[in-house]
């Protein structure tokens, strides 16, 4: 079963006058269950690539298709469910709200789409021992370190059981030891909970954590393969 299917997809960005194409004509499908990371240069469309992929920005020509669904045909307001409920996203800086303590950031996008978050403690009780903080449910993200912070994000992409979790550099502000540990965490969720994982990363290391790699150069797939263990 294919979790991502991109067609031809192309974008294009105009400063000024200039226009500079950033993506030319890619085409590739992602498995359910599969850990796929991009990489390549700087510049080289990454994360235009990531944003394309979970419906955070527009293609300017080819298709998208997330779960069978082509998100050019789905309406701003299903976009916006489909982005709370089916995808989850990682980035490289936390961005936790501040006066919010730990549960409360990683119950945020259940408030955020008008449920009772009472009905997720279960949820939010698993999830904390999965990510190693029960002990700091009250803490506010400024009493934590930067893993720590880091696993708050990773618990807030989590509590609405998204299939697809799209990370962007997620391990890129952090220490090499704590970098290791976010990486085997990002592991058993995609192993044991068999979720989509697609990662941006630069590190060959954090790249060896997932199932196959897609490397871009110049905005065009020079290499997909799969990671052998
Ligand atoms: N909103 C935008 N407007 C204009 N140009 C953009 C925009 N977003 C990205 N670009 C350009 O697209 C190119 C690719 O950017 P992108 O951020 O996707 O690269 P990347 O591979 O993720 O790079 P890095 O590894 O440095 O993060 C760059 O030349 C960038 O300047």
């Amino acid at each position: 079963m294919k979790a991502i299917e991109v067609i031809n997809l192309n974008k294009s960005f105009m400063t000024g006058k200039e226009e500079t194409t950033v993506l030319k004509g890619l085409d590739f499908s992602v498995e359910k269950g599969e850990f796929v990371s991009i990489m390549g240069p700087s510049g080289s469309g990454k994360s235009t690539l990531l944003y394309l992929l979970g419906g955070l920005d527009k293609p300017t020509s080819g298709t998208v298709q997330l779960d069978g669904k082509d998100l050019a045909q789905v309406s701003k307001k299903a976009m916006s469910k489909l982005r709370r409920s089916k995808i989850g996203f990682v980035f490289q800086f936390y961005n936790l709200v501040q006066n919010l303590n730990v549960e409360d950031n990683i119950l945020l996008p259940i408030i955020l789409d008008g449920k009772n978050p009472k009905k997720y403690e279960e949820k939010l009780t698993e999830i904390l021992d999965v990510i190693g903080l029960s002990d700091k449910r009250k803490a506010t993200p400024r009493e934590l370190s930067g893993g720590q912070q880091q696993r708050v994000a990773i618990a807030r992409a989590l509590i609405s059981e998204p299939d697809i979790i799209f990370l962007d550099e997620p391990i890129g502000n952090l220490d090499s030891k704590t970098g290791k540990e976010i990486m085997e965490l990002f592991r058993s969720i995609n192993r044991k909970y068999g979720k989509t994982l697609i990662q941006v990363t630069h590190s060959q290391s954090a790249a060896q954590y997932g199932t196959s790699i897609i490397r871009l150069v110049d905005g065009e797939i020079v290499e997909h393969s799969k990671i052998t263990a």
